[in-house]
């Protein structure tokens, strides 16, 4: 087993011993072949920025304003945020994705604690990291990065996540608090909360609103209309057996996609004036790019945008958020212990 703690951005990872058992791709947001830097959007883009939703300037400037109440966190507490990054496997999109997270951890001043295990780590082997993790005072956040090989239950790991480190949001306690009235969880999933920041950043009113969501994952469809629904908007769930998903989501004010579908949202779906949210990352071939693809949503840009008041483009839109979120998440679950036990002297 690899449990290596690492500290920031000069920390080593230690190489994931093997790869014999590739995990599947999650429906919703499918892992493709990100590229560290993603192949630009064409120059000769028709939208307007006017209706764009810059999803990277705002995870900009949540990030800096993350990275000023951690240094006063620092002066007032003495306390640094902690973030552990669980990854099992040499999934490409997933090395990527945790490699940016410590990266993000590092440049607000958190510190990251890492643990890479080999693709055929034993389920046993992963929950003795997590439980490490939970016990370590230093750590206020535990991220098992998805998806997990297939012989891993991820069930029973995120189970194994204490509720207080679950800065995902995946415990089913946390989950269970967002759908209920009168609770609230100690964590929202990251990806789902991203897009709500958006929407209200961008003043976006939600209640009393039409909303649909496209697509039924724990990780992104269904916390996001349930957070939709705790802000008063009217929210239906279309996905793939829905047979009228596409005149469904014609009539809805403000529409996050999140089916895993490359471009499955057309113009024809959107109705004139509404937001539009893609949750979306796929790769489609396109030989004029650089990298032979390039990133698509689940929403076919141009079409919609044709007709959308706002609209999230890929990449640069939710993406970046979900990593704000994250870093949000932590700082919060170490804020709730630096004032506990200031409460507690
Ligand atoms: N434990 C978790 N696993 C996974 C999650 C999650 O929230 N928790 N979400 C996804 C992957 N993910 C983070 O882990 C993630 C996906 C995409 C981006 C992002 O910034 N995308 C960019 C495009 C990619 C690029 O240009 O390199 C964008 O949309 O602009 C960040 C994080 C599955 N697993
Ligand atoms: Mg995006």
């Amino acid at each position: 087993m690899a449990l290596s703690c690492n500290r920031q951005a000069g920390a080593t990872r230690q190489a994931a011993r093997s790869s014999r058992r590739a995990a599947a791709p999650r429906p919703a947001l499918r892992p493709v072949a990100v590229a560290a830097t993603a192949p630009a959007r064409p120059a000769a883009s028709p939208v307007p920025a006017s209706k764009l939703i810059d999803g990277k300037s705002i995870a900009d400037t949540i990030r800096s304003e993350i990275a000023a109440e951690v240094a006063a966190m620092k002066q007032q507490h003495g306390l640094t945020p902690g973030l552990a990054v669980v990854l099992v496997g040499a999934r490409k999109d997933s090395e990527t994705y945790v490699r940016s997270k410590k990266k993000a951890c590092a440049e607000v001043g958190f510190d990251s604690y890492g643990a890479d295990l080999p693709a055929d780590a034993t389920e046993e082997e992963l929950l003795k990291v997590v439980e490490a993790y939970n016990a370590d005072p230093r750590i206020h956040g535990i991220l098992v990065q998805l998806p997990l090989p297939k012989h891993i239950s991820e069930k029973r790991i995120l189970d194994a996540i204490s509720i207080e480190k679950d800065v995902d949001g995946f415990h089913p306690l946390n989950i269970g608090a967002l759908a209920m009235r009168g609770r609230d969880p100690l964590f929202v999933p990251c990806t789902p909360k991203g897009c709500i920041e958006l929407l209200e950043r961008m003043k976006v009113p939600i209640s009393g609103r039409r909303a649909c969501v496209i697509g039924r994952s724990n990780i992104v469809g269904m916390p996001a209309a349930l957070l939709l629904q705790r802000r008063d908007a009217t929210v239906t769930m279309v996905h793939s057996k829905t047979p009228d998903a596409q005149r469904i989501c014609a009539e809805a004010d403000i529409v996050i996609a999140a089916c895993g579908v490359a471009e499955m949202v057309t113009g024809d779906w959107i109705k004139p004036g509404a937001v539009v949210i893609d949750v979306g990352i796929n790769a489609k071939d396109d030989p004029t790019a650089k990298k032979g693809y390039r990133l698509v949503g689940d929403v076919e840009f141009e079409g919609a945008a044709a007709k959308a008041s706002l609209i999230t483009p890929v990449p640069g839109g939710v993406g970046p958020m979900t990593i704000a979120m994250l870093l949000q998440n932590t700082f919060e679950s170490a804020k709730r212990v630096a004032e506990g036990a200031k409460a507690s002297h």
